[in-house]
């Protein structure tokens, strides 16, 4: 099967810092597979290049055996990045339509759907402002996977969760890959790395499999 993601040799350096040192990865459609790694190992640094919002300084990175663009569409490459990236001037459920409506579409049931699966069914009036960290979240999970996305790139997908929500969010994330989607989740969370069909680490600028 040929990889919906797949990174050769992916280089970065920050200053004199290469923080990624020479990275390859595939992820397959309907694979579920994390990222491990200690706090500052660059699990943030290669999801912006894998997700087209940064540039490796060397290497490549193949979205659907395309070289990945800088603004790919959302129903190809969605990622919910850390720091979640809503848009502030739209409410909660405007934002998780957002990629049913640049794709031309009206609003679907779904977007209720993810929000009442969520656990956040009753706030889709809000604006993100309004809402804590970890529901922010949920919102940003919701619009990641409303437009049923061929790759989901999700950085820490559990940090501002409770305990309670955690189950909520990887039976969703499964639920993905179960329909398709290619789903790769940076995570310090072991209830995630255990789900997981593969497990991967960052280890000194370099994927292995843990
Ligand atoms: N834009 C940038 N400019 C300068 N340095 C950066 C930049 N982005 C990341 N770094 C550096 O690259 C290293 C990796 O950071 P990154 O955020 O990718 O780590 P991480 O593994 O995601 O950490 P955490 O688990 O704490 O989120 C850090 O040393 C960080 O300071």
């Amino acid at each position: 099967m040929s990889p919906i993601l797949s990174a050769q040799a992916v280089r970065r350096s920050f200053g004199q810092v290469e923080v990624l040192t020479g990275v390859d990865l595939e992820v397959c459609a309907g694979e579920f597979v994390t990222l491990a790694g200690p706090s500052g190992s660059g699990k943030s640094a290669l999801f912006a290049v894998l997700s087209g919002f940064d540039s490796a300084d060397s290497g490549e990175v193949l979205l659907l055996g395309e070289r990945m663009s800088a603004h790919p569409a959302w129903q190809d490459c969605a990622v919910l990045p850390q720091v979640m990236g809503l848009a502030d001037e739209l409410t909660v459920a405007e934002n998780v339509a957002l990629p049913l409506r640049l794709r031309g579409e009206e609003p679907t049931a779904r977007v209720q759907e993810l929000l009442d699966e969520l656990g956040i069914g009753a706030l889709g009036d809000r604006y993100p402002t309004e809402l804590s960290f970890g529901q922010r979240q949920r919102a940003a999970l919701a619009r990641a996977l409303a437009p049923r996305p061929r790759l989901l790139l999700a950085d820490e997908p559990t940090a501002h969760l409770d305990h309670a929500t955690v189950p909520v969010v990887l039976g969703l994330l499964k639920r993905a890959a179960d329909e398709g989607t290619a789903v790769l989740v940076a995570t310090h969370d072991n209830e995630v790395h255990e789900a997981a069909h593969r497990r991967l680490r960052l280890v000194e600028g370099r994927v292995r499999a843990a």
